[in-house]
């Protein structure tokens, strides 16, 4: 397996099956800005109007899968088994919601706080050991993690543009990413930052005012 974090605007992605399982991948893919098409001949109440999703009321053929990134199929066994076969003819990456086995992927445990997302995946073998591992990993991201993570991606621009040493940026990334960090942010958030801005400057050639 070959963990990849994808970017979906401008995609389509198909899912077939909109019951609990496929509604929580319509929303999750939609969420994440793609064009969502779920296939659905009794889509369930309260499947109303949710930005980026359209509703298809069939039995699903193999020409909902017109034009599709990314197929999920999340109906009765015997659907997801022609789902996955036309995917695969047709070259598109396909995920089996009941048989991890004869998709192309597999979904992980997703937590996010701000910028920070974390996904783990058992390759199907603990779906719940997953979930757990992603809640213990979450357990110390408070809110200032997050101001952390936001400060890190703010200077690492600047760095890029400023730094011209790969070495000498990767050193100072390295060394922003540490605990001792960390634990100044959580201190005083402000302070640590104008700190942060004076480690680059000292290692800029030149910066524009304000950094
Ligand atoms: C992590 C998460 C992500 C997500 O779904 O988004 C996820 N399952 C979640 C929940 C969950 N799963 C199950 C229940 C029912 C209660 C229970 O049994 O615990 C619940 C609870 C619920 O739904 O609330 C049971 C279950 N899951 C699978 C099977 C089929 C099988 O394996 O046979 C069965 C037995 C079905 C049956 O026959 O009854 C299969 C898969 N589930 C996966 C992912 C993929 C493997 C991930 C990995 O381990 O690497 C994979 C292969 C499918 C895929 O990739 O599509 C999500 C956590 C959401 C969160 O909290 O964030
Ligand atoms: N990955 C997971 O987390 C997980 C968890 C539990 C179950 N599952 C598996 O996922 C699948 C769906 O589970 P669920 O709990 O969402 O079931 P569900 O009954 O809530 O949803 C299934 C949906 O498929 C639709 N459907 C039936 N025939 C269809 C057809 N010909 N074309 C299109 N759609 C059709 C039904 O109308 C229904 O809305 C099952 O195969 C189940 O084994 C996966």
């Amino acid at each position: 397996m070959f963990p990849i974090f994808l970017s979906l605007p401008g995609r389509t992605v198909v899912v077939v099956g909109g019951g609990r399982v496929g509604g929580r991948r319509a929303r999750a893919a939609a969420a994440a800005g793609a064009a969502v098409r779920v296939v659905d001949p009794a889509p369930p109440a309260g499947a109303s109007v949710i930005d980026g999703i359209t509703w298809v009321p069939e039995a699903y053929q193999p020409d909902h899968l017109a034009g599709a990134a990314l197929v999920f199929a999340s109906a009765p066994a015997a659907v997801n088994a022609r789902v996955v076969a036309d995917a695969k003819a047709r070259n598109v990456l396909v995920c089996d919601a009941a048989e991890p086995d004869r998709g192309d992927f597999t979904l992980p445990a997703v937590g996010r706080r701000g910028e920070l997302v974390v996904a783990v995946g058992t390759n199907g073998a603990a779906p719940a050991l997953a979930r757990r591992v992603r809640d213990q990993m979450l357990a110390g991201v408070d809110d200032s993690f997050v101001a952390w993570v936001g400060i890190l991606h703010e200077l690492r621009s600047v760095l890029r543009n400023s730094v011209l040493d790969p070495a000498v940026r990767a050193a100072l990334l390295t060394e922003f990413s540490s605990d001792e960090w960390l634990d100044r942010v959580r201190a005083d958030a402000p302070a640590a930052r104008a700190a942060m801005g004076d480690r680059v400057r000292a290692s800029a050639s030149s910066l524009p005012p304000g950094v």
